[in-house]
């Protein structure tokens, strides 16, 4: 109870003591990646609770960009929401910022640093690559492996990390961002069953697009770029389908970050945030050769990719019609 309640104001930072079961009931939040999109509308969201259940230490790896945060966290800022330095990428920062929350107490880590990289596979370095998996895989990692053993030891804790429905299903020139994200199901799908003994739950996020900055690095600057050694096929395919359907996609199917916050507050262990996926997933596990999904990603890349922004229900029809056509059962 004493321990709770110090926490508690150690992280307020406030002298004032509130009555202990208040303090009984704080809960610790960290999340990684606060600067924009998702982690941001998380940091605040929490840091909003009526019931004001959560300290939030919203971390990014450069302060000099808090300042959108700052401003949407608004009174809150230095009550309820707390910024913090942490670079996922680095042993040192993550060490450095959890052995500065008193007793290293962390309730709910949020696992939401992430980056991506589209683009044909031939033209990125592999050190490109190594930074994906570095931030979006071994970032996630680095911070589970440090708050884990105290969330055992007190038999309690949740973890939240954002995947992607990539992480479920590869997308043409997002391999490496997909295999990353891919490597961080595998992890977390074998460590959730062993958490559950220590009464430490872990859940995954699975959104589909979301407008955020993701959608701006993703997309901008991508028209324009050259790709040298790059077949002149290649580049046609990237430029004049893949580009142009990413844009609809976003367009037809794009959540806001706002939606994904609010299904970490009652997480299953998968989260597919767009329900509007699930035909493209169906396809996958409906044909266990697997021939089937890619069939269909073909397709839908290089031949049907026009019909798609007439709507969600035309890729709906199209699952069913390539399942008909595979005589296979939608259930
Ligand atoms: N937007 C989308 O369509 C989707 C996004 N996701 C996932 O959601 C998560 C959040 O992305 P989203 O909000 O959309 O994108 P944003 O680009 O808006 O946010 C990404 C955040 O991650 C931070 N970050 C990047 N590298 C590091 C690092 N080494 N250490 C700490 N923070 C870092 C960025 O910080 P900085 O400002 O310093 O770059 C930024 O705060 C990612 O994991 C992404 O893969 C999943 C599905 C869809
Ligand atoms: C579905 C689909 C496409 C694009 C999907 C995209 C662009 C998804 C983006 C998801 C994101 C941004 C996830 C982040 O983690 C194509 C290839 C255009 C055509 C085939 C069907």
């Amino acid at each position: 109870m004493f321990s709770d309640e110090s926490r508690f104001c150690w992280i307020t930072g406030s002298k004032c003591r509130e009555d202990r079961e208040n303090a009984m009931l704080i809960k610790v939040v960290l999340i990684t990646g606060c600067s924009s999109g998702i982690g941001l509308r998380i940091a605040v969201m929490l840091a909003e609770d009526e019931k004001q259940r959560y300290h939030v230490i919203a971390t990014m790896r450069d302060l000099k960009r808090k300042d959108n945060l700052v401003k949407a966290a608004g009174d809150l800022y230095s009550k309820t929401l707390f910024v913090a330095e942490l670079d996922v990428c680095s042993d040192e920062s993550v060490k450095q910022c959890i052995n500065s929350i008193k007793d290293r107490h962390i309730d709910i880590l949020s696992n939401n640093a992430g980056i991506g990289l589209v683009g044909p596979v031939e033209s990125i370095p592999m050190d490109e690559m190594n930074n994906v998996f570095e931030t979006n895989f071994y970032g996630s990692v680095r911070l589970i492996k440090e708050v884990m053993p105290d969330m055992k030891n007190r038999r309690a804790g949740r973890i939240i990390v954002i995947s992607s429905v990539m992480g479920l299903q590869g997308v043409a020139f997002n391999e490496v961002y997909a295999a990353s994200k891919f490597a961080l199901e595998g992890f977390c799908e074998g460590l959730a069953a062993q958490l559950l003994s220590f009464n430490v739950t872990l859940s995954m996020l699975e959104p589909g697009p979301v407008h955020t900055e993701f959608e701006l690095k993703m997309i901008q600057g991508m028209k324009e770029k050259e790709w040298p050694s790059v077949d002149p096929d290649t580049v046609n395919y990237f430029r004049n389908f893949y580009l142009p359907g990413a844009v609809d996609i976003f367009e037809i199917l794009g959540q806001t970050p706002d939606h994904i916050a609010k299904v970490t507050s009652n997480p299953h262990f998968h989260n597919l945030t767009n329900p509007l996926y699930s035909p493209i997933l169906a396809l996958k596990y409906a044909d266990e050769t697997g021939c089937l999904s890619v069939q269909a990603f073909y397709c839908m890349l290089f031949t049907l990719r026009p019909l798609m922004n007439v709507g969600m229900p035309v890729l709906k029809y199209l699952t069913f019609g390539f399942m008909r056509k595979w005589r296979i059962s939608p259930n």
